[in-house]
């Protein structure tokens, strides 16, 4: 079989091995996914998908949702239900379409008034949905947190939501091994959070593209599961498509007695661990990419600038422009430097705060509040913070804090004790930093305009961010008197979390699962249009091309997260580069290249700059090209998410090295000139029809694109393959069948019911072969 490894593999070749119910000669591989998580930002478009083509979810058992990003976060003392909860307009309707939709199909879902609820990366490990070996999805980039437990774990966009719900499978490819080891004992006062830091300040923020890092070594082995999630959670800042730990004895004592992982020393357990202790690199096997870091080069570790890889020791000073050789790179230094406010040469240690926000996918588990108690216990923060917010990562954290006492330590110090979300990381809810606001963090994201329109990030680790808190400013948190209590994790402090069990009734279940009656089963609602918005034809496209000179492009900037609050897919034109195209007062920016002739019709963005569409899984960014009329994007390299969600919207991202290549379509573009992109002959031409230069693009994607043809309805074809992976899938790994919840009242195995195929799939139509 083409792609299969034969010799020494590494821990990603296994997992994916392990899951490939398909693969064609081009490398295009079906692969079978045991874990989809889902949030309410990116699943409503993709269950309209699934009910417009009279779909179901393929596999319940196999799906949790839970609402994380909207919710607000103050106390839900009144709570009764999110209409009446959330104010919002469009965070409630996204919260409750959710809410339709869990029930509709019929799917383990873990609402506001639900103890269990949380960040979708904190509860599925909390809860043992997330296991070693297994794939594990959601719409959303920090997927790559699930990695820590040797999961291959990743974001998808919404069109793979919609695809991984239908048929339980992605259409991908393999990544390349990317190893990244980290030896030797970690200074005190050094965390995860630093050891990520360092790395993407190392690697930058596409050094991991393409690629699956896995994280190995003295420093990494030492780490506590939850220190683990924190690495593998950023592994997408370091541009790679997940990030992944080798499970080990410290894996499997945290997944004892987590309520979806198997019983501990039953049979299951006995066999499920056997497994797990194969999943690690083989001896002598190949990486295309290593880095090798000496643990005690890394200090307490902050970012200055407006991309995760502008990091600094918090010793160091504000780099400049100088400090850079890379021309992108020192352009990039000067925007970041203006947007936040910064001189080159001031002392990390001199910039003062406004906010303190911790809490986060990365940052918001138990250990991390610990430690951040430890260094406010019997202290006040800052007389000049505006707000210290402490935003435990799901209701189950904030309950065995509570239990701890570690709410009472942050409220005597001065932080304000919030309910579980997403909160301040991203401010989808009512949490966000006003406009020049600098705030420490222990998120993930500094982008531009993250936590708030205009305001100033600076990532840390939740130690730093205490001591900041303390201090007012940027801190060093090795100057803190209590300091010898926050150290990096040496195997013998690990601290296991207090365990949660199963419930043991239905009525504890109905208590915390907020069940409802009116759940439907798992039906495919509506008669609806028959079948799913498949893709318009893409073969030749020729116009006006906008230029656009800049590095690392988020898909934050693409399109801010106020925007993300829609249920549609549609008209989001209006709101591409938002901050950019749009002065404070609303008015257009002349100066940015989209308001301005002949670039508003543009078809075409060449881009400059390299890892153009980093960041978020958001599928809304390449929804806002294709509304503002943007259908192909010429770049040197793309974020691999981005990549792959502007295919399912029939777009062409075209990777064009930088060279002179590239700098002739630039020119063609700044001048004015029309461009013409040729897929069929795989070619870029001026408008003349001179040819500028071939381009590469993968066969099955050229052909779904030539003929519009909807990936969803040719996976169905595949349903023989699908349904003898699971049958096999049930006799090696029978723990992975039924989340736990369904389980109790199985009797053998769950019984999959394979959705047929819709008679209008747009294959079928257009007589195209079933194979793909
Ligand atoms: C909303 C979601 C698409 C997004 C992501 O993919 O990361 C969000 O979680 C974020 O952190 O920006
Ligand atoms: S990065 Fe922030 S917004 Fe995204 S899932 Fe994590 S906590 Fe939520």
């Amino acid at each position: 079989m083409p792609g299969v490894i034969k010799g020494p593999r590494t821990l990603y070749d296994k997992v994916f091995q392990d899951h490939v119910v398909d693969e064609k000669p081009d490398g295009t591989v079906l692969l079978y996914i045991d874990r989809h998580l889902v949030h309410e930002v990116t699943s409503p478009q993709a269950f309209e998908g699934l009910r417009n083509a009279g779909r179901k979810v393929r596999r319940p058992d196999c799906t949790l949702a839970t609402t994380d990003h909207n919710v607000p976060t103050s106390s839900r003392k009144t709570f009764k239900n999110v209409a009446q909860f959330i104010k919002e307009d469009d965070s409630r309707t996204q919260c409750m379409t959710l809410e339709e939709n869990v029930k509709n199909f019929n799917l383990t879902y873990f609402g506001m008034g639900d103890k269990r609820q949380g960040i979708v990366h904190i509860i599925g490990p909390e809860q043992g949905f997330t296991l070693p070996g297994t794939t594990v999805v959601c719409g959303d980039s920090h997927t790559s947190t699930h990695g820590a437990f040797g999961s291959l774990a990743f974001g998808i966009g919404t069109s793979e939501v919609e695809h991984v719900l239908a048929t339980q499978t992605l259409i991908t490819r393999r990544s390349k091994n990317m190893r990244v080891q980290v030896d030797g004992q970690l200074a005190p006062g050094v965390s995860s959070k630093d050891i990520i830091l360092y790395v993407i300040g190392k690697i930058g923020t596409a050094g991991g593209t393409g690629a699956v890092i896995e994280f190995c070594g003295s420093a990494i082995r030492s780490l506590s599961m939850e220190a683990r999630m924190s690495i593998c959670n950023m592994s997408i800042e370091g541009g790679a498509r997940a990030g992944m730990i080798a499970p080990d004895q410290i894996t499997f004592d945290y997944l004892k007695d987590k309520p979806l992982a198997p019983k501990v020393d039953s049979p299951e357990w006995k066999k499920a661990v056997a497994y797990w202790s194969t999943l690690k690199s083989d001896e002598g096997a190949s990486y295309d990419i290593e880095v090798f870091i000496d643990a005690k080069d890394i200090e307490p570790t902050v970012s200055w600038g407006t991309s995760p890889q502008d990091v600094v020791p918090i010793s160091g000073v504000v780099p400049g422009p100088d400090d850079f050789e890379d021309e992108n790179k020192k352009k990039a230094c000067i925007r970041a430097l203006e947007y936040m406010g910064l001189e080159a040469g001031t002392k990390m240690e001199d910039i003062s705060i406004d906010k303190v926000f911790i809490g986060s996918c990365t940052n918001a588990r138990i250990e991390d509040l610990r430690t951040a108690a430890k260094i406010v216990e019997g202290k006040k923060v800052a007389s000049n913070l505006k707000a210290a917010m402490i935003v435990p990562g799901s209701g189950l954290v904030k309950k065995m804090a509570e239990s701890e006492g570690l709410d009472k330590v942050f409220t005597d110090a001065g932080f304000e004790w919030r309910e579980a979300g997403c909160s301040m990381c991203l401010g989808m809810n009512p949490d966000i930093l006003s406009p020049k606001e600098r705030c420490a963090s222990t998120s993930n994201r500094n982008f531009e305009g993250r936590q708030g329109a205009q305001g100033r990030t600076h990532l840390m680790s939740p130690a730093m961010a205490a001591a900041a808190a303390l201090a007012g400013k940027l801190a060093d948190v090795r100057k803190v008197d209590n300091l010898q209590q926050v150290t990096g994790k040496a195997p013998n402090q690990v601290e296991l979390e207090p365990q949660v069990s199963e419930p043991e009734s239905d009525a504890d279940l109905e208590e915390i699962m907020d069940l409802d009656e009116t759940s439907q089963g798992n039906t495919a609602p509506s008669a609806a249009p028959a079948s799913s918005a498949g893709m318009p034809k893409f073969t030749q496209l020729k116009g006006i091309a906008a230029p656009m000179d800049r590095s690392n492009v988020d898909t934050d900037a693409i399109i801010p997260k106020q925007f993300l609050k829609t249920i549609k897919r549609s008209g989001l034109g209006s709101a591409l580069f938002n901050q950019w195209r749009y002065n404070d007062d609303g008015s257009e920016n002349p100066d940015f290249v989209l308001n301005q002739q002949p670039w508003r019709d543009a078809k075409i963005l060449v881009v400059k700059g390299p890892n153009f569409g980093c960041g978020s899984s958001r599928e809304h960014a390449p929804w806002a090209l294709l509304d503002f009329g943007i259908t192909c994007i010429i770049a040197p390299s793309f974020g691999d998410i981005f990549f792959n969600n502007t295919f399912k919207n029939g777009m062409l991202p075209l990777r064009v090295a930088e060279g002179p290549a590239l700098d002739k379509i630039f020119d063609e573009a700044a001048a004015g000139r029309e461009v013409e992109v040729d897929l069929p002959n795989q070619a870029i031409k001026t408008a003349d029809g001179t040819e500028i230069t071939n381009f590469e693009v993968e066969e099955f994607r050229k052909h779904c694109l030539i003929n519009g043809l909807d990936d969803i309805g040719l996976t169905m074809q595949m349903e023989d393959k699908i349904s003898k992976f699971e049958k096999r899938r049930t006799e090696e790994t029978p723990w992975l069948d039924g989340s736990g919840y369904l389980k109790r009242n199985r009797k053998g195995p769950v019984q999959v019911q394979a959705a047929p195929v819709p008679k209008t799939n747009r294959g079928e139509e257009k007589g195209e072969p079933l194979e793909w």
